[in-house]
């Protein structure tokens, strides 16, 4: 486990790289002196507690949020002060499923996922885009009939299965996710945790994913980040971070939650072992 990045450039198999990352807002300093490194095709989980700064961080990694200093460098490019149309070109190569999905309510699900390839690929034929849409509607998990419904008319599951569908549009390199299963009930959320993790695995996407879910960390985080003091103060495994005596760490992973997420991963490889052996 490491608590900061040991180089100053990341290495040339990090997708995301971040120095020295400042944002704050009035008096109130978010990030100071932020690190982090994202290694191509894992899931990169980031917890912290509540108002730690997660989707600032995010933001400012997709150049939606403009910091105070720092560097940032996505598949090698940076992102900040960047001239838009080259930022446009970056974004391309990434899919973004923000809190709640952020779903148009006046286009159905299939209008939404085609919004970005209108955006990107203005000559598209209508044939080609309700095709694509129809492809990634179903990639996510969704009946091929939800393309046609409106928002409204989806499940919550089911929206975020169709953000999904949209963050997916261009086929990106990089998906970034904030709190995706937030307000699903244990049984969707672990639906969703294993869609994200064999897309990951299948598209070979590299995943910045932020939650509070502690079933989902285990489940499917590679390496997990730790948000506090206004930086990541720990990266590693949970195992790794489990070594730690960071008293925010311990009682976040070792309280009650942490437990029963532990004891319920363990249960679940228990019963793929079982089943490999009969
Ligand atoms: N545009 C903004 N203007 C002013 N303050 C902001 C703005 N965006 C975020 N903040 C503040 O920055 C802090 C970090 O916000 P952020 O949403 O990143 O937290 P978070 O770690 O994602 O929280 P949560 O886990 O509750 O979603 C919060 O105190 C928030 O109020």
């Amino acid at each position: 486990m490491s608590t900061r990045p040991t180089d100053t450039d990341g290495d040339s198999d990090d997708v995301i790289v971040v120095r020295g990352l400042r944002n704050s807002f009035g008096e109130q300093v978010v990030h100071d002196g932020l690190d982090l490194d994202v290694r191509r095709g894992e899931i990169y989980g980031v917890v912290g507690g509540s108002g730690t700064g997660k989707s600032v961080l995010m933001r400012s990694i997709i150049g939606l949020q403009k910091p105070q200093a720092g560097d940032i460098h996505v598949l090698g490019e940076p992102t900040i002060d960047r001239p838009e149309t080259e930022m446009v070109d970056l974004s391309k190569r990434w899919g973004v499923l923000f809190q709640g999905g952020a779903l148009f309510s006046t286009l159905t699900v299939a209008e939404n996922v085609q919004v970005p390839l209108r955006e990107f690929y203005k000559a598209l034929p209508q044939s080609l885009l309700d095709e694509i849409a129809a492809y990634k509607v179903v990639m996510s998990g969704l009946p091929a009939e939800a393309g046609p419904k409106y928002p409204s008319q989806l499940s919550g599951g089911m929206r975020k299965r169709a953000g999904l569908a949209r963050a997916l549009a261009l086929d990106p390199e990089v998906l970034f996710l904030d709190e995706p299963t937030a307000g699903l009930d244990p049984i969707g959320a672990a639906a969703f945790d294993e869609l994200i993790r064999s897309l990951q695995k299948t598209l070979g996407l590299t995943v910045f994913l932020i939650t509070h879910d502690l079933d989902t960390l285990y489940a499917i985080c590679d390496r997990v980040a730790v948000l506090a003091d206004h930086k990541v103060i720990a990266v590693g495994t949970i195992d790794e971070l489990l070594a730690t005596d960071h008293p925010w760490i311990q009682e976040y992973f070792r309280g009650p939650r942490g437990r029963a997420a532990s004891a319920s991963v363990d249960h679940a490889a228990a019963k793929e072992i079982a089943g490999t052996e009969s």
